[in-house]
């Protein structure tokens, strides 16, 4: 997504420890054109496997899984990190590790929302180790539902998430890829795969 590698080149600060800011377009700030535009995009590529339902992650997977469930017009859950007293029970939950906030996290999906008739695409923010999909994985298998393909809006190839996936074999989806980046190098991003 051309735009979408536009913005990161325009936007995007290398931080200590492998990190990218982009918070003025995906973590903090949003753009609505461009959230539209990736929406656009994940629906277009989902919509042949006739998901019936977006999951995603608080906080930032929220606005490209929105954007993605209103093109194809379908609901959208996303896992909480913690239980709220009107979260029926029970309750599937995994743990995760927050990447750009550190520690383990409890992430809590009711079963109201996710059940073995569900057709799942994941949307998420950042592809980076894996890790955080992985665990959305745990949720879903505990809910009986059916995983048929990931969408994220930002790889980074270098930390072989893509790779560590491939166990799932599910299509997996990216908008931008960040092929590597450095000081001397600057952010190496290409379109997305
Ligand atoms: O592939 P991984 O190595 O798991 O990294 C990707 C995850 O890391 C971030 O979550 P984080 O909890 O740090 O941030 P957020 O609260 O902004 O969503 C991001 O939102 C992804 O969910
Ligand atoms: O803002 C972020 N920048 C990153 O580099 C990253 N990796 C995982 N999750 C991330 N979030």
């Amino acid at each position: 997504m051309q735009t979408l590698v536009d913005e990161i080149r325009a936007q995007g600060i290398i931080l200590p420890g492998g990190f990218l800011k982009v918070d003025g377009l995906v973590n903090h700030q949003l753009l609505p054109a461009l959230t539209r535009e990736m929406g656009q995009h994940f629906a277009r590529h989902f919509a042949p496997l006739s998901p019936s339902k977006i999951l995603t992650i608080e906080v930032s997977g929220i606005a490209p899984a929105l954007a993605t469930a209103m093109e194809l017009g379908i609901p959208m859950v996303y896992a909480r990190k913690k239980k709220p007293l009107t979260m029926k029970e029970p309750a599937y939950t995994a743990q995760s590790v927050s990447r750009t906030k550190g520690g383990t996290v409890d992430l809590f999906v009711s079963s109201e929302f996710l059940g073995a008739g569900d057709r799942v695409v994941i949307i998420d923010d950042f592809l980076a180790s894996g890790g955080t999909v992985r665990s959305l994985t745990g949720i879903i298998g505990q809910s009986g539902a059916t995983l048929l393909g990931l969408g994220c809006v930002i790889e980074k190839e270098f930390e072989g998430g893509r790779d560590k996936l491939a166990d799932l074999k599910i299509p997996i989806h990216t908008l931008a890829n960040i092929v590597r980046m450095s000081e001397a190098e600057g952010i190496v991003v290409e379109a997305g795969r």
